[in-house]
């Protein structure tokens, strides 16, 4: 399904939106709920990446096929490899079969499990028998993606000894570290994060929990670029979150406050308002907590005409696609001067952004989400435009809401 998208008519948007669960947070609570019967969750994602997890949980034998999830690839690893008498080959998407594992498959067989590659060393499909896991400690690279240790640290405390992590190296997307932590102790596990030492206490029972899913904040990056090339006075108002979210890409209200987009918490709802039109002269960011948002503010910038240089970039490579590589082309499609290395990326200011250019998305759901956006500034066209189905199928939907004109070609 191609999309072709121009914005609504008056560039002052007036809108409220409930954005689905944070599939990360979704894809952790249903793992935890997995091993802890007692735990309820709601406001789950409908996202597919959920979708895919909630059922590979509940397979004992034969395929689990996760598509393209990478939470759900690495999490079910540590937990199938976990789990006495399940046989399952842990397989995805094409592009999933060259996301390494390599990492964690070293890391749980040093714990005792039994996990074989099907095909090319380091890369799914994997075949795992589980197994009880003897060992309760390990040290593993802590730098290519933190998904290796959250699926450690998830079924830490059904280890009859607990789990002792000794991370090497710089360690990358550490938010996601803390979400997981910050979950076990929610359940009642108690954990320590002292210097690249992680320590969870083993845990055979909890008490009733009820996990509260906030909302996903890299989905609400799309509603931040929406808003950032919208005219002074637009309010949008997404729910539900949480003052103290869990999840990094809060970082958004911080970095946005620079692109004259200033927020506000009301209750459970954030409300986005554009309150001046900000010209920074030009954008630097480390975003090595918070890779997942780097497209949107590349293609916010663009829009704005604005330049910025991005670090801290170094796991977009592995991602649904080489993400730094697709951000090259396609913002060069559509005018602008763009260079990129294998960690960041940078942009100079434009003024023009060429018409009717066809944005491939690589599978990427948020190739397509990114430059929806500028659908304020001009009209384009997104390609294979269902890709958004793997953190928010309502994307399209609600982009209507905001009168947004997306007509299928
Ligand atoms: O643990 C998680 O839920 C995630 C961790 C991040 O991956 P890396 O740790 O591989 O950077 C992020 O990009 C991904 O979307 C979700
Ligand atoms: C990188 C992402 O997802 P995953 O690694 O879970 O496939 C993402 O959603 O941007």
């Amino acid at each position: 399904m191609n999309l072709y998208l121009s914005g609504p008519s008056s560039k002052l948007l007036k809108a409220a939106i409930q954005i689905t669960g944070s599939k990360s947070e979704s894809n952790r609570s249903l793992l935890l709920r997995a091993l802890y019967s007692n735990v309820t969750i709601s406001n789950i994602s409908n996202s597919d990446d959920a979708e895919v997890m909630e059922k590979g949980l509940k397979i004992s034998k034969g395929i689990v096929d996760i598509h393209h999830a990478g939470t759900a690839m690495r999490f079910l690893t540590g937990y199938f490899a976990s789990q006495e008498s399940k046989e399952v080959v842990l397989t995805g998407s094409q592009r999933m079969t060259e996301r390494p594992v390599k990492v964690l498959v070293d890391a749980l067989r040093n714990l005792g499990a039994d996990i074989e590659y099907e095909k090319n060393d380091g890369y799914p499909p994997i075949r795992i028998k589980g197994k009880k896991l003897k060992n309760h400690s390990v040290s593993l690279p802590a730098d290519i993606s933190s998904q290796y240790i959250s699926s450690l640290l998830l079924i830490a405390p059904s280890l009859e000894k607990g789990l002792e992590l000794n991370l090497i190296g710089k360690i990358t997307s550490v938010p996601y570290i803390k979400m997981t932590l910050a979950l076990l102790n929610e359940i009642g596990v108690e954990t320590s994060f002292d210097g690249n030492t992680i320590i969870v206490t083993p845990t055979t029972s909890v008490e009733p929990t009820s996990l509260v899913v906030e909302s996903d904040w890299s989905s609400a990056s799309y509603f931040y670029s929406i808003v950032a090339l919208s005219a002074v006075g637009t309010v949008i108002k997404l729910s539900a979150y949480k003052r103290n979210s869990l999840q990094g890409d809060s970082v958004l209200s911080e970095i946005y406050q620079k692109l004259g987009v200033y927020t506000v918490f009301e209750e459970n709802t954030i409300i986005l308002s554009k309150t001046a039109d900000l010209k920074p002269g030009n954008l630097n960011l480390e975003l090595s907590d918070a890779p997942d948002i780097a497209q949107t503010i590349a293609v916010t910038c663009f829009g704005l005409g604005i330049g910025c240089h991005l670090t801290g970039l170094h796991t977009l490579k592995i991602k649904e696609t080489d993400r730094l590589e697709a951000l090259d082309i396609e913002l060069s499609k559509l005018g602008a001067s763009i260079s990129v290395t294998d960690k960041a990326l940078t942009l100079e200011p434009t003024e023009n952004i060429t018409a009717d250019v066809a944005i491939d998305t690589y599978n990427d759901h948020r190739m397509a989400m990114a430059f929806a956006p500028l659908a304020m500034k001009t009209t384009i066209i997104v390609n294979d435009a269902e890709v958004v189905s793997k953190s928010y199928p309502d994307y399209w939907k609600d982009l209507k809401q905001l009168q947004f004109s997306v007509k299928e070609l």
